[in-house]
């Protein structure tokens, strides 16, 4: 099992925000977490991250995971390619950034410093800091805000490529991302 929520609640400056959820993605799996503004997608997320405890209830998750949400994280006075390498040395796989950066069509972009990178190509470097991370399981907060429609496509692709390997993913969003079978909660 790669996530498992077993009675979750949470509750963020005093409000539940939801209570008793329970759901697992297996290896392959895909979960998409669907609601309007403020009901609690990235406080699901943060949870299944780790960052915040629930109030109630258990959460397993595998060993690595990675997270994309608002913040990138990566050094703005550094090129791309190098920016991503300071992760995936972290991860033990500087070996994958070139991959990486090609499936997110940012390859001719490596050399560019991640300040002056665009509010889509800087969502598209953040998900190849998760293609990078060779993790079990990605978190994905909004992973298609501020995305082009092709770049929403390759989003796709990448998750599909994951969960082929046996990775499974949590997708938190508004806008539809191609998620095959993937199931779905609604808060
Ligand atoms: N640290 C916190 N302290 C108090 N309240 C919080 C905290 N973090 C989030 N909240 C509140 O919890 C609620 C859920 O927030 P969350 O960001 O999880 O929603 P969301 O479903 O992801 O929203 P959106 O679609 O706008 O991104 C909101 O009302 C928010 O104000």
């Amino acid at each position: 099992m790669s996530l498992a929520f077993h009675d979750v609640s949470c509750t963020r400056g005093g409000r539940v925000l939801f209570a008793g959820l329970s759901f697992a993605i297996p290896p392959g799996e895909a979960l998409a977490v669907r609601g309007p503004n403020g009901v609690g997608k990235s406080s699901l997320v943060r949870l299944a991250a780790g960052l915040v405890p629930p109030s109630a209830g258990r959460i397993e998750r595998p060993e690595r995971v990675a997270l994309m949400h608002e913040g990138m994280a990566l050094d703005h006075e550094l090129p791309l390619a190098e920016a991503l390498g300071f992760w995936a040395a972290i991860d033990g796989r500087a070996d994958r950034v070139e991959a990486a950066l090609g499936a997110v069509a940012m390859a001719e972009l490596a050399e560019v410093p991640v300040r002056f990178l665009s509010t889509g190509q800087r969502r598209r470097a953040a998900l190849a800091r998760v293609i990078a991370s060779d993790s079990a399981l990605w978190l994905l907060d909004e992973p298609a805000n501020g995305l082009d429609v092709a770049a929403v496509a390759r989003l796709g692709e990448a998750i599909a490529v994951h969960r082929a390997g046996g990775g499974a993913v949590l997708v938190a969003t508004h806008v539809p991302v191609a998620l095959p079978d993937a199931r779905e909660i609604v808060l």
